[in-house]
């Protein structure tokens, strides 16, 4: 079968397990080839982050027409953009290359609490990015912020999700990562996806690697409902199999499959 080739644009974490490291093992995991445009290198590991260095919205331009120009682009992912420069170079980017599907997770905050956009730039966010998406992918505080409102039960979250889709003209999956009791996450056609709550603090880069893993099955062919579902499976099992690597929240099990023997534990 032909190989699909899926690109992602987010920021570098030195600790390997979020952002373009995480998405990186993800297409990989999952049989596709990846791509990789760095918007920030990032120092940090699995305590917090310590520095972050913005790269210059030309480079950015440059390795997406180095990456457009030469190859076969199935997926996008877009993760960590934390200006509105760079925001406006990827919009103009996916406007003039047209990619199949884009999956933006609209990264603001880590889960060590960090922050990863600029404030000023949240309005470009809604403005000039999400607008270019297939779907986006928000946390509850992602889209605490983008609607201006709390949300704190599934109930809310399923007003919130619809709310969301219409104000920003896509398809929304909200993520129930941060909420108590089973990890549900609300597709704005009113889609359910549940799984059991791991009691577990490795949980670092789990958001970076759902909107990859589905960014990733989109290439393979998969309808819309179908990746999402299978990107949360991949999700749960590689949190399932999580192992610590340092002192604070350490990232999922990628290859977790590899464990199990070489095979796909969710074909
Ligand atoms: N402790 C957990 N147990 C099971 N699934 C989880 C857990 N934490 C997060 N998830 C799932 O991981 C994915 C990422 O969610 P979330 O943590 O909300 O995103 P983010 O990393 O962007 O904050 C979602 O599918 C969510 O339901
Ligand atoms: C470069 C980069 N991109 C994204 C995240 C969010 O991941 P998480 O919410 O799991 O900390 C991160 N920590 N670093």
């Amino acid at each position: 079968m032909e190989r699909k080739h899926v690109l992602t644009i987010a920021g570098s974490d030195s600790g390997g397990g979020a952002g373009i490291q995480a998405d990186l093992k993800v297409f990989s995991a999952l049989g596709t080839y990846g791509m990789s445009v760095i918007t920030a290198v990032t120092a940090q590991n699995t305590l917090g982050v310590t520095a972050i260095q913005e790269i210059d919205s030309q480079v950015v331009q440059l390795q997406l027409d180095a990456v457009f120009s030469d190859i076969r682009v199935d997926a996008v992912k877009i993760g960590m953009v934390s200006n509105h420069g760079i925001m406006d170079v990827i919009a103009q980017s996916i406007q003039r290359y047209q990619p199949p599907h884009v999956v933006i997770d609209p990264v603001m905050i880590a889960k060590s609490g960090d922050s990863l956009l600029q404030e000023d730039s949240i309005a470009a966010l809604q403005n000039a990015l999400l607008p270019m998406a297939t779907i986006i992918t928000p946390n509850l505080p992602e889209a605490e912020v983008l609607l201006g409102c709390k949300i704190t039960s599934i109930l809310e979250m399923r007003q919130a999700v619809k709310e969301l889709a219409g104000k920003m003209n896509t398809q929304v999956l909200l993520k129930g990562g941060h909420l108590d009791g089973d990890a549900v996450d609300i597709l704005s056609t009113g889609r359910e996806f549940s799984s059991p709550r791991i009691d577990t603090p490795h949980t670092h880069g789990t958001g970076c690697s759902l909107s990859s893993a589905i960014a990733a099955y989109l290439a393979l062919g998969e309808p819309i409902e179908i990746a999402i579902a299978k990107a949360k499976e991949y999700v749960f099992q590689a949190i399932c199999h999580a192992f610590p690597i340092g002192k604070g929240h350490s990232p999922i099990h990628h290859f977790y499959q590899w464990d199990q023997g070489g095979r796909k534990a969710w074909d």
